[in-house]
Formats: C-alpha cells, sequence, structure tokens
C-alpha cells in the first residue's frame, strides 16, 4: 500500500483564497480593516522566520498588520505595557505573542494579561475552557489546522479511534478536545505512555506532536490509518551539506508504505499553522465589529 499524501500547503493556499475575500467583504461592511498584531521579543532566528512570514501573509489576504519588536532584555513590565495597550486599540483585532519568549519571561503572565476575546492563539486559559465545554472561542492553530486536514481528508471522524501523542497545551491538549468534541475515542500517549506501539496501532487517526524526529515507526501504524505529523525537527547535517534535513516525528518513508494517508514534513501541517491564525484574526475581527459571519464560512 502506498499512503495518500495529505498536502498541508495546498489546502493552506486554498483557505487563505477564503480568507481574502472575507477580508474584503469585511472591510466593506465594517468599514475598515481587520487587523492583527504580532509581538516579537528577541532575536530567535526561526521565531523571526515565522513572525514575518505572519506579516506577509495577513498582508495578503487584505488584513492590517503591526508587528512590534522588543529586545530579548525586554522586562516583563515593559511587555505586559504593550499587550495592554494592544488589548486597548480598536484597530487590532487579534493579539499574537511569538513563542518561545526569553527565559526570563514568563509565558503564562503574558498570555494570561491578552484579551481573550482577541487571542487568536487560543492560548488564554479562558479559551482553553470555552473549548473544554464547548462553547465558542479561539482554538489554537496548528490543532485546528489537523483537524481541518483530517475533516478533508475522512468526512465524518465520528466513532474513529485516535491517539495523540503528545500532552503540550499549544497542541496536544486542545488537539485531544477537537477530536472528542468529532465523536472520536481519544487517548492522548505521552513519554511515559506504557506499551506505546500498540497504543498506535490500535488508531485510526495518529496524531504526532512529541518533537523526536522520526519517532513513530511505520511498523507502529494500522494499515489504512490516517497520519497527522506535527514535528518540525532539523537533524544535524550530513557530510556534504551545509543545513541538515527537516524531518517530523513520525518516520515518513516507513509510514507511507503502510498509513492511508500521510502529512509530510515540511508542507503539512506547517503551512496551516498560519493560515489558520488568519481564519482566527478575521474571526475575532467579524466578532469585534458586530459583522456576521456565517458559520462554517471559513
Ligand atoms: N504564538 C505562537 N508561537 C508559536 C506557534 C504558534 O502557533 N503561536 N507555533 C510555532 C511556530 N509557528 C508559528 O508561529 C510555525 C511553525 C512552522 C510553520 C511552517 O510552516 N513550517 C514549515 C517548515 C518551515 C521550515 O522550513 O523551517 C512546514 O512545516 O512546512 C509555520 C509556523 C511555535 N511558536
Ligand atoms: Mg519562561
Amino acid at each position: 500500500m502506498t499512503a495518500s499524501i495529505i498536502d498541508g500547503k495546498a489546502f493552506a493556499a486554498g483557505l487563505r483564497a477564503r480568507i481574502a475575500d472575507h477580508a474584503a467583504a469585511f472591510e466593506q461592511a465594517a468599514g475598515r480593516k481587520a487587523g492583527l498584531a504580532v509581538v516579537l521579543v528577541g532575536e530567535d532566528p526561526a521565531s523571526q522566520v515565522y513572525v514575518r512570514s505572519k506579516g506577509k501573509a495577513t498582508l495578503e489576504c487584505g488584513m492590517n498588520s503591526f508587528e512590534h519588536k522588543l529586545p530579548a532584555d525586554a522586562d516583563e513590565a515593559t511587555l505586559l505595557a504593550l499587550v495592554e495597550q494592544l488589548n486597548a486599540d480598536p484597530a487590532v483585532d487579534g493579539i499574537l505573542v511569538q513563542l518561545p519568549l526569553p527565559a526570563h519571561l514568563d509565558e503564562q503572565k503574558v498570555i494570561a494579561t491578552i484579551n481573550p476575546d482577541k487571542d487568536v492563539d487560543g492560548f488564554h486559559v479562558t479559551n482553553a475552557g470555552r473549548l473544554a465545554v464547548g462553547l465558542p472561542g479561539f482554538v489554537p492553530c496548528t490543532p485546528l489546522g489537523c483537524l481541518m486536514l483530517l475533516k478533508d481528508q475522512l468526512g465524518n471522524l465520528s466513532g474513529l479511534d485516535a491517539v495523540v501523542i503528545g500532552r503540550s497545551n499549544i497542541v496536544g491538549k486542545p488537539m485531544a478536545q477537537l477530536l472528542l468534541a468529532e465523536s472520536c475515542t481519544v487517548t492522548i500517549a505521552h513519554s511515559r505512555t506504557k506499551n506505546l506501539e500498540d497504543v498506535v496501532r490500535r488508531a485510526d487517526i495518529v496524531v504526532a506532536a512529541v518533537g523526536r524526529p522520526e519517532m513513530v515507526k511505520g511498523s507502529w501504524i494500522k494499515p489504512g490509518a490516517t497520519v497527522i505529523d506535527v514535528g518540525i525537527n532539523r537533524l544535524p547535517p550530513a557530510e556534504g551539506e551545509s543545513k541538515g534535513r527537516l524531518v517530523g516525528d513520525v518516520d515518513y518513508a516507513q509510514t507511507l508504505e503502510v498509513a492511508g494517508a500521510v502529512t509530510p514534513v515540511p508542507g503539512g501541517v506547517g503551512p496551516m499553522t498560519i493560515a489558520v491564525l488568519l481564519r482566527n484574526a478575521l474571526v475575532a475581527a467579524h466578532r469585534n465589529a458586530g459583522v456576521a459571519l456565517a458559520d462554517g464560512a471559513l
């Protein structure tokens, strides 16, 4: 068997095109553009790339992008004051603080300062609670992107066995909540799970989000299962390479031989993260401006 390759890059491009159409309609209805503010503290090279991509994608969708950069040694009071200023700014519909923050800053405290109705990352405890009890709120971008790919691939997920490997607040836990809301039977596996291979082998859906390169082997996968690889790991450069290869948490070559469908790395889940961020920002704009957006439009 050779698995279908789930093209997250193409799906994300389609979503961004729909967002652009809705952003134009929003501007007509509200008399202003939707606005997304992104805060970067420090000079982490990967974060700089992500923030640049977010700004570019926001403008391409016809929304305003507000970028705020603070030095790596910025103190907590300065960062919290900036977040408060963005909370109060009516031109800003969504606020995102790029993670990870420098070690001296308390991520939870910073996230808690963001107005939950502008928290387009869905990291605020209010939004985590809304997701847990099934109230409307903002859902973290990466797991919502994974769910969109799964529904596009499989249609109705009801009754399927799903295993989420990883229990982070940003991916694992919200992913499990989303799958539960689709009536999957959900297992959250993690570093202490016993017989992980056997747990994975039962699953119709595997979401790997552990941050360990190629940890999930093809022999663990139930034939025909759908495998979503959230990992983005850079291997050490092989001889003659200037940069190491990017791999996921799943052994892709092995999984292709067994699974029904699998996301590649790069080009699978990663591009969905930014597309869903734009989606969340536009949803925030509609809510903030009191402009209707049809359920399921985005
Ligand atoms: N405040 C947030 N911080 C972080 C988030 C987040 O959602 N909110 N997620 C990650 C980083 N991230 C966006 O911020 C992100 C990661 C990866 C990609 C992506 O498109 N990856 C590509 C490969 C990129 C490469 O070549 O290195 C892919 O998988 O195809 C987009 C966004 C942590 N911080
Ligand atoms: Mg910290």
